[in-house]
């Protein structure tokens, strides 16, 4: 079922339309204050404002006169926190969603299993929340949201809570998860965006500024947050083992599937490294044991007190005098070296 929204708060300056298809996952990208958050409310149904409209299928579920309650939309929102219940069993606190849509005990007990075995946490269903970590609340918190079988899953920000250790395991979780789900991500991490949706819609000042398939928005930001944020190197490709191959490349790093999802020959990885950790040569040095990319210029752009230079799909971040030594134009064919311990693996 299609979802449409219209997130028209004009007390928080925020105008906002997105329609999103049944399965779909949409990331809404976007920096502090950008209006992620309001947008979701808006459809999780928080939020109460005048101009607001949610559908879902031919369901209306605010506007036109009608307000279904945020319990009665079918919709889970995951948040930055974990919001279990305190007083209750990780395993009661799952089976709440069956529970409250009208299962039996056993039957809502049985789901809770279920759910809590695919999250990878089976072992905790007699714990109570005070007793998990961070990293174990949030998977237990994506198994209460999914149990409840809700046609809209809402994710606000959900690793920015967490360790980075256990980001990349919960991660891949919910792109395994989140497959066919219809759901929308508020993050401001272009990794979420590139590992989890089908399509980013990037927010600034309460505005969509720029949309589209994420690896193409990714590739060509026209928007000031989108660039900034796409300034990442993000090379995609197969893991043989060793390190990841594409196109002939071969990029070694640091693999962060985390230790429950070891990466396996042939899985789909990403690298990303940031420009900064990009030197540039003119010839690739010999025997070394770094990432060496030959690439030819295709830019050089002021950055800062820096010089950005494009190429390959990549770019790295250098000093003037570096590129006026280098005697870099356009056209030109150079190297770019980064070391393996500046470049971070992740399945995608
Ligand atoms: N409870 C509130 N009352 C009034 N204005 C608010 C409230 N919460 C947010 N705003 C304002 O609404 C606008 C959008 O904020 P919102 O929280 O939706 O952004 P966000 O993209 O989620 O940001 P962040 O990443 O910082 O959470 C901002 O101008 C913000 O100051």
């Amino acid at each position: 079922m299609t979802l449409r929204v219209v997130a028209e708060v004009p007390e928080r300056d925020v105008s906002v339309e997105l329609e999103i298809a049944d399965g779909e996952t949409v990331a809404l990208l976007g920096g502090n204050g950008a209006g992620k958050s309001t947008v979701l409310g808006v459809i999780a149904g928080q939020l109460r404002a005048r101009g607001a409209r949610v559908t879902l299928g031919d369901r209306v579920l605010t506007g036109r006169g009608t307000w279904v309650p945020p319990h009665a939309r079918d919709v889970a929102l995951l948040a930055q926190e974990a919001l279990l219940f305190p007083h209750l069993t990780v395993g009661a606190n799952v089976a709440f969603g069956p529970r409250s849509r009208g299962a039996g005990r056993r039957r809502a007990r049985a789901s809770a299993e279920e759910w809590l075995a695919r999250v990878g946490v089976p072992e905790l269903a007699s714990r109570r929340p005070a007793e998990l970590s961070g990293g174990q609340a949030q998977r237990v918190a994506v198994a209460r949201a999914l149990a409840a079988d809700p046609q809209v899953l809402l994710l606000d920000e959900p690793m920015a809570a967490l360790d980075v250790n256990v980001t990349p395991a919960l991660r891949h979780l919910l792109r395994e998860v989140l497959q066919d789900r219809t759901t929308v991500i508020a993050t401001h991490d272009v990794l979420d965006a590139l590992l989890l949706a089908d399509r980013v819609v990037v927010l600034d000042g309460g505005r969509v500024v720029e949309e589209g398939p994420t690896a193409e928005v990714l590739a060509r930001p026209r928007s000031a947050f989108a660039a900034q944020i796409a300034g990442l190197n993000l090379l995609a490709g197969r893991w043989d083992g060793e390190a990841l191959v594409a196109d002939g490349a071969r990029v070694e790093g640091r693999v962060e599937g985390g230790e429950r999802t070891p990466v396996v020959v042939g899985d789909e990885v990403v690298a990303v490294f940031r420009p900064s950790a990009v030197s540039v040569y003119l010839a690739a040095p010999t025997g070394s044991p770094r990432n060496a990319f030959p690439v030819v210029v295709t830019a050089l752009e002021p950055f800062g007190d820096q010089v950005r230079v494009r190429g390959g799909g990549m770019s790295a971040l250098i000093t003037p005098h570096a590129a006026a030594e280098l005697a870099l134009a356009p056209g030109g064919q150079v190297t770019f070296i980064v070391k393996a311990s500046e470049v971070d693996l992740y399945l995608r």
